[in-house]
């Protein structure tokens, strides 16, 4: 496996590959590597060389934040006790409402999440991997775009993802 290893391109802010002897480098992976043997080579991590993961991605959700959020405020509500059982209790009343439906989604997104982004039916536009809680982005890459996540419960509460793109 010579000594090939990841770097980050600091003018591009994407992984290249560069080997310490030959101190040769290039953005496609060196010829005769596996899968396996490139995730493994040092500074690999896997979700900034997982290229089945598209670039970007786009999701609404709604947040009910409980008393161990990060930050227990929000536009609905000043200073917020609920725990996170209460928490939880009413994302699940409000995903069978949702029933799926996007729309009904956005509807009870702008009614109840305690996000910024309920003003736009709970829509945080196009994210890349890195940008958001890992607990989020994991969940949102898993979905199918159209789908409705289970409850995800991130530092900022728990949340219901639907993945618009
Ligand atoms: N577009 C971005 N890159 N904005 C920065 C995201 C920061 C990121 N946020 C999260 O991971 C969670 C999941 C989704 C929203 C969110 C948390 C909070 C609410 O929780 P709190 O911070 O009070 O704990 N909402 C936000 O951040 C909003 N600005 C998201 C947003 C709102 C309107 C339009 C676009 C994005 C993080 N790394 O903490």
């Amino acid at each position: 496996m010579s000594s090939w290893e990841v770097r980050i391109s600091s003018s591009r802010g994407v992984p290249y590959f560069y080997n310490t002897e030959t101190h040769e480098s290039m953005w496609e992976a060196p010829p005769g590597l596996t899968q396996d043997q490139i995730a493994s080579l040092p500074g690999a991590k896997q979700h900034l060389l997982n290229s089945d993961r598209p670039a970007q991605v786009r999701a609404s959700h709604l947040l009910v934040k409980h008393r161990g959020s990060r930050r227990p405020s929000s536009w609905k509500e000043a200073n917020i006790t609920r725990s996170k059982e209460e928490a939880i209790e009413m994302l699940n009343e409000y995903a069978s409402e949702i029933n799926g439906d996007p729309e009904k989604f956005a509807e009870l997104a702008s009614k109840y999440s305690d996000c910024s982004s309920h003003s736009n039916g709970g829509d945080l536009g196009f994210f890349k991997p890195g940008q958001m809680q890992k607990p989020f982005e994991d969940a949102t890459y898993a979905l199918k775009v159209g789908e409705i996540s289970d409850v995800i419960s991130t530092d900022s509460g728990v949340h219901l993802i639907l993945r618009t793109a």
